[in-house]
């Protein structure tokens, strides 16, 4: 039979660890009922001792949320669990979540205490925190480097004391999975009364281990697992959610358990987390990542589109993101190019494709993306025997000064032509006189929708990336531009996007957009 998987999430409490700020009682409300909409089992919302602004959110978390158990943690310490408990108590269910060290490092040079008085505490405090609850769970902080027989010690008389669950952290990530499985393995084997508890799991991604760290431990029988969303928390972070829920659902074959998750909520989820603590999700990350889903290889693209199961063991639609994407790359190959010309319309005998597949990569070198705008101009652009590009850049002089006066002067070429423009501005800065000197030159009814700056490091040299969106006829085109100076990276994206613009004008006018 299958065994549920309890998911315990900490993204507000050990996740929150990691930010350089912490987050206001509204913001933490917000995660909060995003991870009730996706069905966790237990929010761990904060640390209530730690500050009156912790109390408070934990409190106002408690009184909210109605469908998962709420807790709180404290140290094994009295008015740890007081607090702990006032703050939870409003709460339908909640659960108080004692700690303690159980390694030799942490309890003789943390705590500088003795295994016998660790022991001492362990029973107080889950004595103590019985008088608010039975919901007590307790952590044996740094399982990962406790010796076998002091850990099956201390769980064994946690459980006597009355603690539910059981919790086993990999405090300092330094597990990996095959030990990490030994060890719950072992406390299966070795406590006679072990069945009386539910064993959970916490691991940290010292190592990038913790989520494969999770699932040895759901392999040797663990019943709970803890974790943050995006995987965010102290130092390199704790397990990802998403991946050991998603691994539960797509190993159901091997794992053999399952969660109360609703799968569809995991991309909002991911998503409201990383824009509330201003970490973003890295675009390789494993089930989040904006490349997770998307293909660029012209093998793997076909492949896709023959069969989707060739390259996706799981569907964008079961995190409930909307489609697959096939981005049209220098590694796109026919295939891909045919589905985006499909998927605008166009049948085979509309175009020439080798024609067509020519110029598309002459266009995806330079551009490095094709989007689809740029790809149905060239179908058209191959029969009107016109360049790639219409608008280049000959010189630029930006000059800007103190006073707000902002000055440039352009020369382009377009087409053959060469036009030279200037235009100058007071107070709005030097890439509106740039803008505006574009559109005197270039005479497109065009408006900037959107305009970014990064800084990209690269060895020594700091880069800008400019990202814009210009807005032409109803329709939007993207430009982006990379150099060590940001003037001429505004230049450049701004001049992709015309480019892109000029290629798609025909159609345009056709389409009547
Ligand atoms: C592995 C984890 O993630 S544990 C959770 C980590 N989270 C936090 O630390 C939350 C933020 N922390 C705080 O706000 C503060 O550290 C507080 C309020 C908890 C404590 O502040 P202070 O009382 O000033 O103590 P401080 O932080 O300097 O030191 C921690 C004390 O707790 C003791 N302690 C640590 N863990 C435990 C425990 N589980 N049970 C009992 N005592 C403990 C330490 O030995 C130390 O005591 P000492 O000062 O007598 O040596
Ligand atoms: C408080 C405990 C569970 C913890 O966060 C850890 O040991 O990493
Ligand atoms: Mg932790």
């Amino acid at each position: 039979m299958k065994q549920q998987v309890i998911i315990f999430d900490t993204t507000l409490r050990d996740g929150e660890q990691s930010l350089q700020t912490s987050l206001q009682v509204n913001e933490k409300l917000q995660i909060a009922f995003a991870l009730e909409k996706l069905g966790v089992d237990i929010i761990e919302v904060g640390f209530p001792i730690s500050s009156p602004g912790d109390f408070k959110s934990v409190r106002t978390i408690a009184q909210q949320i109605k469908n998962c158990i709420v807790c709180g943690l404290a140290r094994c310490i009295d008015k740890d669990i007081d607090i702990a408990a006032e703050a939870l108590k409003i709460a339908q269910n909640f659960r108080i979540h004692i700690f303690l060290p159980t390694s030799n490092i942490h309890i003789r040079s943390k705590l500088k205490k003795n295994f016998n008085q660790i022991i001492e505490m362990t029973v107080h405090a889950i004595q103590y925190a019985r008088k608010y609850t039975d919901d007590i769970e307790f952590s044996c902080e740094d399982a990962g480097r406790t010796s076998i027989d002091n850990l099956c010690r201390i769980v064994e008389i946690a459980i006597q004391a009355g603690a539910k669950t059981i919790n086993i952290p990999d405090t300092v990530g330094y597990s990996t999975p095959y030990q990490f499985g030994e060890i719950i393995t072992a406390l299966y084997t070795k406590i006679p009364i072990i069945d009386k508890a539910i064993i959970s799991v916490h691991c940290h991604n010292d190592l990038g281990m913790a989520v494969g760290n999770s699932i040895a431990a759901i392999q040797a029988g663990a019943r709970q697992v803890e974790g943050t969303i995006n995987g965010i928390g102290e130092r390199a972070g704790n397990a990802a959610l998403e991946e050991i829920i998603m691994a539960i659902k797509i190993r159901e074959d091997l794992l053999n358990s399952y969660t109360n998750i609703h799968h569809k909520e995991i991309y909002n989820t991911s998503k409201t987390v990383s824009q509330l603590c201003n970490i973003p999700i890295p675009s390789n990350k494993a089930i989040v990542g904006s490349n997770a889903f998307s293909h660029s290889s012209g093998i793997h693209q076909d492949g896709i589109l023959k069969n989707r199961k060739n390259y996706e063991i799981m569907t964008p639609e079961s995190i409930g993101l909307k489609k697959i994407q096939l981005n049209l790359t220098p590694r796109s190959g026919r295939a891909a190019v045919k589905y985006h010309m499909k998927k605008m319309g166009y049948q085979d005998k509309d175009y020439n494709m080798d024609k067509l597949y020519n110029i598309f990569l002459q266009l995806a070198d330079k551009k490095g993306r094709v989007f689809d705008y740029d790809l149905e101009a060239l179908a058209f652009i191959d029969n009107f025997n016109e360049p790639i590009d219409y608008f280049k850049i000959q010189s630029f002089n930006i000059y800007t000064n103190s006073s707000g006066i902002s000055k440039a002067l352009i020369e382009l070429y377009c087409g053959k032509q060469k036009h030279i423009c200037s235009h100058s501005t007071v107070g709005n800065g030097p890439i509106n006189a740039i803008y505006e000197t574009l559109i005197n030159i270039t005479k497109l009814p065009i408006n900037l929708k959107k305009y970014t700056l990064n800084s990209k490091e690269c060895d020594h040299n700091i880069l800008g990336q400019v990202n814009v969106i210009i807005a032409y006829k109803n329709r939007q085109f993207h430009g982006a531009g990379l150099s060590s100076d940001f003037i001429e990276a505004s230049i450049k994206a701004i001049i992709q996007a015309l480019n892109s613009i000029w290629r798609t004008r025909k159609i345009i006018k056709n389409k009547k957009c």
